[in-house]
């Protein structure tokens, strides 16, 4: 898929690999709208991207995904901004053991509705579009430090698997794909790190293993979601992304059935 005029939008982009997101889809020529729920910094960013790639390339909605008619809207503004819709990055994400509850709002309810809204706008249209949601290393396997955020990244990669098979089934022309980082340096791992709530010796064993792989800086997994975003073939894949490996393909090892229209 070549970007050069594609429009894009990415939630939780003000920071971190949101921003990173939107920095190698304007590169490759794409319109990207910024949603984040932290208004200073997107603002801050926006006019940032305006200086290198003009004002008419980026958009920023001040948006939470938790709420229901506020990620509507943007997605509604995104449209009638740029006039279409065709790559929707569900990246926001909290790490936030103590309200678990917000954890799951943010890191699931934001990623469904993501979903189910990019759906309706992209199967609408004749070049349908790709979703590419956020997950971790975190969804395939356990982070015990952090059980609540361990059980929103796995939905987030049942979710995912269900959605495309099913869009492929209904020929919706709609690509979904979830994207697993290990430990990125960001904001929210030195949050992790610098939380006194979590201590002890789980906590101790993590940072050993952290320190041990070193994180991936933000623009190693960049180069990993354009790949995904641009590789046409692979609706339903899951990609993993590691300091020493690279990015790989997971191989599960159920496979659905239901994976093409009745003839
Ligand atoms: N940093 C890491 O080690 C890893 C992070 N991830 C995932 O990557 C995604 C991005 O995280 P990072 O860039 O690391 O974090 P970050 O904290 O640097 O950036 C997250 C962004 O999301 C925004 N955000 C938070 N709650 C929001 C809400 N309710 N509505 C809209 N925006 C909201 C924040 O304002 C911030 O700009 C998350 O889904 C995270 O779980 C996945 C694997 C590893
Ligand atoms: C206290 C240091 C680590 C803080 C981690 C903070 C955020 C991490 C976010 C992620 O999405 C991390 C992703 C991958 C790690 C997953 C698994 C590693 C296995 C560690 C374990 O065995 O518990």
């Amino acid at each position: 898929m070549d970007l050069n005029g594609k429009v894009a939008l990415v939630t939780g982009s003000a920071q971190g690999l949101g921003r990173a997101f939107v920095e190698i889809l304007l590169k490759n020529g794409a319109k990207v709208s910024l949603l984040d729920v932290n208004v200073p910094k997107g603002e801050e960013l926006k006019a940032v991207f305006d200086q290198t790639y003009g004002p008419e390339q980026t958009i920023f909605i001040p948006c939470d995904v938790t709420s229901e008619v506020q990620l509507k809207d943007a997605f509604h503004k995104t449209k009638e901004k740029f006039g279409k819709l065709d790559i929707v990055c569900n990246n926001a994400g909290i790490a936030n053991e103590q309200d678990w509850e917000k954890t799951i709002t943010v890191n699931l309810n934001g990623v469904i509705r993501g979903t189910y809204l990019a759906m309706e706008i992209m199967k609408q249209q004749k070049e349908g579009g790709v979703i590419v949601n956020t997950a971790s290393v975190a969804g395939l396997e356990p982070l015990t430090l952090m059980p609540v955020y361990t059980a929103t990244k796995h939905g987030i990669i049942g979710f995912t698997r269900a959605m495309a098979t099913a869009s492929t089934i209904c020929k919706s022309g709609v690509r979904l794909n979830a994207l697993c980082p290990a430990f990125v340096q960001t904001n929210l791992l030195d949050s992790v790190i610098d939380d006194d709530q979590l201590a002890g010796v789980v906590k101790t064993m993590t940072i050993d293993i952290m320190k041990r792989i070193g994180p991936l800086n933000v623009s190693e997994v960049a180069e990993a979601f354009l790949q995904l975003v641009t590789d046409e073939s692979k609706n339903g894949a899951i990609m993993k992304i590691e300091k020493q490996g690279g990015a790989n393909y997971v191989q599960f090892q159920f496979n659905t059935e239901l994976k093409t229209a009745p003839k």
